[in-house]
């Protein structure tokens, strides 16, 4: 590329060298007067001949590959000729002062420019002299005497010339070099990033404004330090050989993430790359690019924290607790001692959840991981799974009795009411126990097991703390089956109802039929409820399970109808997942729609639990159901609140006594307490326009004392057992005739 003429003018003149020196040069070169007359003399006959002479030069340039590169562009050779051209004039015009020599500073700074390096632009004036002696001969054939002295003049001229084409490309070097180093010095200093140079042993030599600003020393302050001096004691440990490969060339590079102590006293995460400059040279020196990383590495903790903790009360999560569980087993395998995890949930949160809402289950969950914390020693791990499951993780442990004392520390300890929103809440848990190695050799099963010993915990009656033993994982794995089964028993065609008759204890008739759900899976006995309707709430087949019970009942209302039965009522029980469902109401009205079965024929039966678990959204339930037209009965009365004043915000129909109730009432006379209390309940229920049905009657003493109380209706097995749709009308149809 041509360099700007403005800009050539200008560092030619700066390169100028003083008169005095240019005449001590003339001088050393010995140019005389003689010389310069010589060279006059020939000036007007050489002028004529230039063209050819600088023609041959460019030729001669151009026959090596390199230098043809630098002068394929046409306008630089035009541009080069035009300069040589004007040089060549001036070359024995005999004029050696300033302008001559500014523009010898010119011509040469051209060709630096241009990047024509100085040994081809010396090589040229060879050139130069080889054609000019030939050319001259000839030129001077009339005085062959004069030839060997003009042709020596020449010579001298051309010798200063090339001094000063030295000048221009020793100068302009020097200046490019300390335009760059300016350019560094600038970058250096405004640096983002912190910069340093330091010898090979390590000690800081130079380092920018961000460097310094990043550890708080002065520059003279790290200069009397050594990189030690800032890099933490652990993180020396792993610096100091790495230091001495980079300084034995071993190592051109090291890039690691370190502590820096800064003199504030703060530890600080930085980035460090330290590169050897001359790492096999005796004077190598080190440059750092350090950056200060504390920020990003607070946000990976804090990722990391949330990664391996739960958010709610900072406890462990599940990931870091595997984590610890793995870290005490390899403990253990050494020591020789066990590994205790305590599995554990709360036994009524869900109820406080539904009952108080989830602001407060969060706060009982958040207590809850206190007093866990509390409770345990300083190496245990207190870790939530989320919802309302805990595990406590103990290492090192030399007896099992130490994890039967903690699980019964927390079992007290979550037994304390705790008040919430006002309210006194007593969570109380379960726990179930495994141990490494006895039950396991990694986290997931020791997981598994002190789950599968929870849930015999729970199934014991809760409150309690169960260690696994090999038959939980039997019992376990069958409820795995039956869960398994139970997702396909509605299509496969495995659920039947059976029907148990409800009798007028006034008349003796059968008045209607509780659906009672039966499971018969291919090839199996016929299991009974009270074996899989837990299970189908906790995963939720009870909806699907539900619905197909209320559709086979109702269109069962309407067989019977058909078949010349009177309109009996046919009662179905409400689960409490079911209860919950959104959408109830409108799954009642489409089963009705769709079997044709009155409202005033079904009728739901829902625990008096379910109800006070969240009141005031069952009442809305009840209140929509009992709009349809639909009966509403409440179950086992007498086994929960059993209050007759709370139970009137309800729009409920029906009151069925438990059958425990019954058979106790039953066991004493008429004049005793029970039987007063039980009068009471009935003459209270009827007072409330409720219609009470006594359950489990299986004597005709306890028939007949609940007619002598006025007790409306019954069933039990002293009337009939719960039986197949077609049984229940011939025994209708027996009745009827027997009358
Ligand atoms: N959500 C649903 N729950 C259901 C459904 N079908 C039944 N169930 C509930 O399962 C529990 C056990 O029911 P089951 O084994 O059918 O027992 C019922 C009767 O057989 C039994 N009964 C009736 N009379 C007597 C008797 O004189 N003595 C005696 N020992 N037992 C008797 O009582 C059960 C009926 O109880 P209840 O519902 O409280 O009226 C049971 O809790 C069922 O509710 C279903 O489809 N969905």
């Amino acid at each position: 590329m041509l360099a700007d003429p403005s800009e050539l003018d200008r560092t030619a003149s700066n390169m100028m060298p003083a008169d005095a020196e240019i005449q001590q040069r003339l001088l050393f070169l010995e140019v005389t007067d003689e010389d310069i007359r010589l060279l006059r003399q020939i000036h007007p006959l050489l002028q004529p001949r230039l063209p050819e002479v600088i023609a041959g030069f460019y030729r001669h340039l151009q026959t090596m590959p390199v230098l043809r590169i630098l002068l394929k562009d046409k306008a630089v050779l035009d541009r080069l000729h035009h300069l040589q051209a004007s040089y060549f004039q001036s070359l024995t015009a005999g004029d050696y002062g300033p302008d001559y020599v500014r523009h010898r500073l010119r011509v040469g700074l051209a060709h630096q420019r241009i990047g024509l390096a100085p040994e081809w632009y010396i090589g040229a004036y060879r050139k130069y002299l080889g054609e000019l002696g030939p050319l001259l001969q000839e030129l001077m054939q009339d005085r062959p005497g004069q030839f060997l002295p003009t042709y020596n003049a020449l010579m001298k001229v051309a010798s200063f010339d090339m001094g000063l084409a030295l000048d221009t490309y020793i100068k302009a070097s020097r200046q490019q070099l300390r335009e760059s180093e300016a350019r560094f010095r600038g970058a250096f200093g405004q640096a983002a990033v912190g910069l340093a140079q330091l010898s090979a042993d390590g000690r800081w030599l130079r380092a920018n404004r961000k460097l310094l600003d990043i550890v708080g020393y002065t520059e003279e302050e790290l200069r009397g330090m050594h990189v030690s001096d800032l890099v933490t004691p652990e993180d020396w440990q792993i610096d100091a050989p790495l230091l001495r490969a980079l300084a034995d060339g071993e190592l051109e590079t090291s890039s690691r993430e370190k502590r820096y102590l800064c003199k504030d006293g703060r530890r600080i995460w930085v980035k460090a790359t330290v590169t050897a400059m001359q790492p096999d040279g005796s004077h190598a020196s080190l440059v750092a690019v350090v950056e200060d990383i504390s920020q990003r590495k607070q946000y990976e903790e804090e990722l990391m924290h949330l990664a391996r903790h739960d958010a709610l009360t900072g406890l462990a999560n599940r990931t870091l607790l595997l984590d610890r569980v793995s870290q005490a087993i390899a403990q253990a395998r050494r020591s020789g001692n066990q590994v205790a995890m305590l599995f554990l949930d709360l036994d009524r949160f869900k109820t406080i959840n539904d009952s108080l809402g989830h602001d407060a289950g969060d706060r009982v969950v958040v207590e809850v991981g206190r007093r866990l914390k509390q409770a345990v020693r300083d190496a245990d791990t207190v870790a939530r799974f989320g919802g309302d499951e805990f595990v406590v993780l103990m290492p090192e442990l030399p007896t099992e009795h130490i994890a039967a004392a903690l699980a019964q520390k927390i079992l007290n300890a979550l037994f304390e009411p705790m008040l919430i929103h006002g309210h006194e809440v007593a969570p109380a848990c379960s726990v179930g126990i495994s141990l490494y190695p006895r039950d396991g050799a990694d986290g997931k099963v020791l997981l598994k097991n002190a789950d599968a010993a929870l849930y015999q915990a729970k199934a014991m009656g809760r409150g309690n703390y169960q260690f696994y033993s090999e038959e939980m994982n039997a019992r376990t794995l069958d409820r795995l089956t039956l869960e398994s089964g139970l997702r396909h028993a509605v299509e496969r065609g495995e659920l039947q109802l059976k029907y148990q008759p409800q009798i007028d204890l006034a008349s003796g008739d059968i008045i209607g039929a509780e659906a009672l759900l039966r499971w018969h899976p291919a090839g199996q006995h016929l299991i009974m409820p009270d074996a899989f309707i837990s299970i189908a709430e906790e995963t939720g087949l009870i909806v699907p399970i539900g619905e197909w019970v209320l559709r086979t009942a109702c269109a069962q209302q309407v067989a019977w109808r058909r078949a010349g039965l009177p309109n009996l009522r046919v009662a179905v029980n409400l689960s409490a997942r079911q209860f919950r469902q959104p959408g109830l109401d409108a799954m009642v009205a489409r089963v009705l729609a769709d079997t044709g079965c009155p409202p005033g024929r079904l009728e739901l039966e829902i625990t008096e639990s379910v109800l006070m678990e969240r009141p005031d959204s069952a009442a809305q339930t009840l209140q929509r159901l009992s709009d349809m037209g639909v009966q509403l009965a409440i179950d086992d009365f007498g086994t929960g609140y059993s209050s007759l004043s709370y139970l009137k915000r309800f729009p409920i129909n029906a009151l069925k006594i438990d059958r425990s109730f019954v058979r106790d009432i039953a066991m004493h006379s008429a004049d005793n307490d029970d039987g007063a209390i039980a009068a009471a309940v009935i003459a209270l229920a009827h007072s409330m326009g409720l219609t009470v049905v006594a359950e489990g009657v299986e004597t005709a003493r306890q028939r007949d004392f609940l007619r002598a109380l006025h007790c409306d209706q019954a069933q039990g097995f002293y009337f009939s057992e719960p039986m197949p749709a077609p049984a229940l009308e011939h025994l209708f149809i027996k009745g009827e005739a027997s009358k």
